[in-house]
């Protein structure tokens, strides 16, 4: 399997919590001698890894960005991501609602990386996407995820309307999410079982993506824009559907 390569304090410290045997080695700025870097270090090489000294300049090449915060990991890619059977199992297994994510064709890896922050951070199990339209796992949503890319599964699906049908047989409400929508998400009960489906940054929901869903909410808009951004708005569902679990355990 060929190496692949991670960067990011968080990205690269959740890789080394989760899966430490996956890492091959770290490449840490020389220069940043700080308590956090010390500790990180001792922690990688308590763990079995190579930890190296190297340059801005190399980190930065390394990664492919500048945005190396000095820590840059060769890594090997992890084992596929479950399937939505496994997923469901286990949640089933845990004996909690599900809540899943659907992103209809976000091609951002800025926004994929902040939707799975934000999906890690209200106890999301996974985010599903189509394959042909949407944008994959690569260093930059890593990134951007803080470490989430390591933590919630991300399935990318064939057929996205077919995926939300299997849900829906599995007893999940299926939740599209629009700007034009009357009811709004702070009018539905999301205690149970439950797929928030947002649509990719300009063209929203696809047709055939709408009609899967069993309703269509809004978020309320109280200013001059339309819409929200895409991570955003899945904050805003996502932890109303945290506020509501907690306040009704
Ligand atoms: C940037 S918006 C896309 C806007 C697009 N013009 C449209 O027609 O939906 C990306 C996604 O974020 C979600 N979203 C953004 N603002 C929203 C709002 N006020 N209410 C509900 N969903 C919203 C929707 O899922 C939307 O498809």
């Amino acid at each position: 399997m060929s190496s692949k390569t991670l960067y990011g304090f968080h990205a690269v410290t959740v890789r080394l919590k989760t899966a430490p045997e996956s890492i091959d080695e770290i490449h840490l700025d020389a220069t940043r001698r700080d308590a956090r870097m010390r500790s990180f270090a001792e922690r990688a090489r308590e763990a079995g890894v190579r930890v190296l000294e190297s340059n801005d300049e190399q980190l930065s090449r390394l990664a492919a960005s500048p945005r190396h915060q000095g820590v840059v990991a060769r890594v090997q890619p992890l084992k596929p991501r479950h399937s939505l059977d496994e997923v469901m199992e286990d949640v089933e297994a845990a004996g909690i609602a599900p809540l899943l994510l659907a992103l209809d064709g976000v091609t951002d890896p800025h926004n994929l990386g902040a939707c799975l922050r934000v999906a890690d951070g209200a106890g999301a199990h996974a985010v599903i996407a189509p394959k042909d339209h949407a944008v994959g796992l690569n260093a930059t949503v890593a990134k951007v995820a803080s470490g989430a890319a390591e933590t919630v599964p991300y399935l990318m699906v064939t057929n996205l309307a077919r995926s939300l049908t299997e849900m829906k047989e599995r007893g999940l409400r299926i939740i599209g999410t629009s700007d034009d929508a009357e009811r709004t998400i702070y009018d539905l009960d999301l205690s149970g079982p439950v797929a928030l489906v947002l649509g990719a940054e300009g063209k929203g929901l696809r047709q055939i993506t709408r009609k899967t869903c069993d309703e269509l909410v809004s978020i309320p808009m109280a200013g001059a824009v339309e819409s929200l951004n895409v991570s955003v708005a899945a904050g805003v569902c996502l932890y109303e559907v945290l506020r509501q679990r907690r306040a009704r355990p």
